[in-house]
């Protein structure tokens, strides 16, 4: 193994920003199933045998992806996607602790627009995992334009970052159907309360949803177009189908997939969850007007 030698894998918008910034005060290797012309782009089998890897792929993706191609050989790994297992309703943390000890992951969460980051624009970043070593290893990797936190609450960060997404659509559904700025502040405070009462469910610190992870993610994400998620929601609103949109976006929209996840537990476990159920029925079908009136009404 590489000792000492850092990759990102996944060459998306996230990925290539964090590579970026990855990049600043040491060499930094990014690969992606897809070539791509980036400095340091390596093979994969490469960038596998790093001592760090930062994988940047979409959240449903991952457990295809490390049944096929990771082979655990004491690698340190920061997950830096957001996102709950659609068909499972599995958690990354669950998915990823089957192929790798959990003192060998780490969960990068908090306000991070990769086309802020990736203009060095300054943000705060919380580096999430049991271990405190990976924390002190990583946060010495990123540059001085990103502050970095460290918090133990692997299972706080991975709900916040997650559920703000589906969040998110609900508040560009707001917007797209010109409810107003009242509405929309409303939706996101009881969005927060939401999703806190799904996190404490599995463990979650209130701390976190207070902080970068949670109330951070999701102001950014639900207030601003740049939010991949958001702009799903004003498509919605709009009445364009899903997949018009979807295609139009090009990109992964992870509040999507993880309504449906979020629908699933909150049925296994049930736990009161109006908003991201409205958004799920929405994703199948529902007129958002609708869906509005339920919400007014429970
Ligand atoms: N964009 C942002 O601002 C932020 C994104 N995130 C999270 O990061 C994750 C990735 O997002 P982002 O980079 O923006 O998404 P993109 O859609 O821009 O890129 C997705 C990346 O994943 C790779 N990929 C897709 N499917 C597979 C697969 N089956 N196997 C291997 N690789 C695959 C793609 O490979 P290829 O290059 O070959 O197409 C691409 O590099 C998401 O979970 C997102 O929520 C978190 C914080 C900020
Ligand atoms: O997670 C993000 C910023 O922190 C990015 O949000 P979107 O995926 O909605 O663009």
């Amino acid at each position: 193994m590489k000792m000492g030698a850092i990759a990102v894998i996944g060459a998306g918008k996230w990925g290539q920003a964090l590579h970026f910034a990855l990049s600043f005060n040491q060499e930094c290797y990014i690969t992606s199933r897809t070539k791509k012309n980036i400095k340091n782009f390596v093979d994969l089998d490469f960038a596998l045998d790093c001592e760090y890897l930062v994988i940047a792929i979409p959240a449903q993706e991952i457990r295809a992806w490390l049944k096929q191609n990771f082979k655990f050989k004491g690698q340190k790994i920061l997950v830096a996607s957001k996102g709950i297992e659609a068909d499972t309703g599995a958690f990354l943390n669950d998915i990823y602790s089957s192929f790798i000890p959990d003192e060998n992951i780490g969960f990068i969460s908090g306000p991070s627009f990769a086309a802020e980051v990736i203009k060095a624009l300054p943000c705060a970043l919380v580096i999430n995992s049991v271990s405190k070593n990976i924390y002190e290893e990583y946060s010495k990797f990123f540059p001085n334009f990103i502050k970095t936190y460290y918090s133990s609450d692997v299972i706080g960060a991975e709900v916040a970052g997650a559920y703000k997404n589906v969040l998110a659509i609900a508040s560009g559904i707001c917007e797209g159907l010109e409810l107003g700025k009242n509405a929309q502040a409303s939706l996101i405070a009881r969005g927060l309360v939401e999703m806190y009462r799904f996190g404490k469910h599995f463990g979650a610190k209130e701390s976190s949803f207070l902080g970068l992870s949670g109330a951070g993610d999701l102001f950014l994400t639900a207030n601003s177009t740049m939010s991949r998620n958001y702009r799903v929601g004003l498509g919605l609103a709009k009445n364009r189908t899903l997949k018009d949109i979807l295609d139009d976006l090009g990109e992964v929209a992870e509040g999507v997939k993880t309504a449906f996840a979020i629908d699933k537990l909150s049925i296994q476990y049930d736990i009161y969850l109006p908003i991201a159920k409205e958004v799920k029925l929405i994703l199948e079908g529902k007129n958002p007007k609708d869906s509005l009136k339920d919400l007014l009404n429970k």
